[in-house]
């Protein structure tokens, strides 16, 4: 079973937990985008919800869905986010950023009195870490920056290279909010709330894709005899 067909089943389970009024957090990549087409079908069959897009991309494609949107500053309380993730681990930390959209992620999630995240089961981990961490920087000082986030980095018990994401023409991928990504491949985090500690106090570290206590359930799509089968984490 491929990934793609249990990321459309978890996505096809949380357009089920949408309800007629709500506010809505749009997530952004693969699995995310998925939910979006598929809201965008009920949205079209009646159901009134408006959304707030976490990236460019998913407002690209909400609107192409038909999605009404707004903008966290008309409505800064949300009902519920509908996001995918790159990790989760049994507490429901997560990594996320893996397309970069990390820091409006994170915003619209903590501004959400739900977040409910959508993967397939290869995102599963018992530890987080396998899956580079994305912290999103300033440019200006990026070698300083760099410096300071390695030995946050290793404040909190974590070993691993940094390296500066490029975009498929090789030149530094800049964020929707025009930043740079640091890739820490750390392999292992055994403390995550050490290290998001650690990497907000480095000047020039602008946000980090550990989402610690946002997550408040979780619909994991699972290969089972060939079919997708869906397992639920807290409260989905
Ligand atoms: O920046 C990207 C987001 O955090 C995504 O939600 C995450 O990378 C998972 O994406 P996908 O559903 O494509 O695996």
């Amino acid at each position: 079973m491929s990934p793609a067909a249990l990321k459309r089943a978890a996505a096809a389970r949380a357009v089920g937990l949408v309800e007629d009024g709500m506010r809505l957090g749009l997530g952004t990549g693969s699995t995310a985008t998925l939910f979006v087409e598929l809201l965008g079908e009920r949205v079209r069959a009646g159901l009134s919800v408006v959304g707030v897009p976490t990236s460019e991309a998913t407002r690209r494609a909400a609107e192409a869905a038909g999605i009404p949107l707004t903008t966290l500053d008309d409505t800064p309380d949300l009902d519920l986010t509908i996001d995918g993730a790159d990790e989760i681990d049994p507490q429901l930390r997560l990594i996320k950023g893996g397309g970069g959209a990390l820091l409006r992620e994170k915003i619209v999630a903590a501004a959400s009195r739900r977040m409910v995240v959508i993967v397939d089961a290869a995102k599963r981990v018992e530890t987080l870490g396998r899956f580079p961490l994305p912290i999103e920087v300033v440019p200006f000082g990026l070698v300083a920056t760099t410096l300071a986030v390695a030995a946050a980095i290793r404040s909190a018990g974590c070993a691993g290279p940094l390296a500066v994401r490029k975009g498929a023409d090789g030149t530094p991928f800049l964020t929707d909010g025009g930043h740079l990504i640091l890739d820490a491949g750390l392999s292992r985090i055994p403390d995550p709330e050490a290290l998001g500690r650690a990497l907000v106090a480095v000047p020039g570290v602008v946000e980090h894709g550990l989402f610690l206590g946002l997550a408040t359930g979780a619909i994991v799509a699972e290969a089972a005899d060939g079919q997708p089968r869906i397992v639920t984490l807290g409260a989905a």
